[in-house]
């Protein structure tokens, strides 16, 4: 991937997050990482929409936590080489949430 990851700053925050947070992506507390919970129909749809993210997430080599029960997906995000949260965590974030809203 192309130059080192950084922690947003401040400004970049105010700048960044407010899209995401109107979208259901909350800060997580106690990290610098940020959360969602995705519903999907049922199983078949969530393995599908982790199915794109994973293929999205090896060609950034940018990889999401997270966490299956049939129709339900959790997913926090972060950048371990910063330790915290970076522009490529809100680059997947968009991306999730493209492949989210093409299978509701
Ligand atoms: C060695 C490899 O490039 C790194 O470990 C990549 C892989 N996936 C990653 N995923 C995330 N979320 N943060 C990283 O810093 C990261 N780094």
């Amino acid at each position: 991937m192309a130059g080192k990851a950084h922690r947003l700053s401040a400004e970049e925050r105010e700048q960044l997050l407010p899209n995401l947070r109107a979208v259901g992506w909350n800060e997580v507390e106690g990290r610098d990482a940020i959360f969602k919970e995705f519903h999907f129909k049922d199983f078949n749809r969530a393995f599908g929409f982790m199915t794109r993210v994973a293929l999205q997430a090896e060609k950034l080599d940018h990889h999401p936590e997270w966490f299956n029960v049939y129709n339900k997906v959790h997913i926090t995000l972060s950048t371990h080489e910063c330790t915290g949260l970076s522009e490529r965590d809100i680059n997947l974030a968009s991306f999730i949430e493209q492949v989210a809203a093409s299978l509701s």
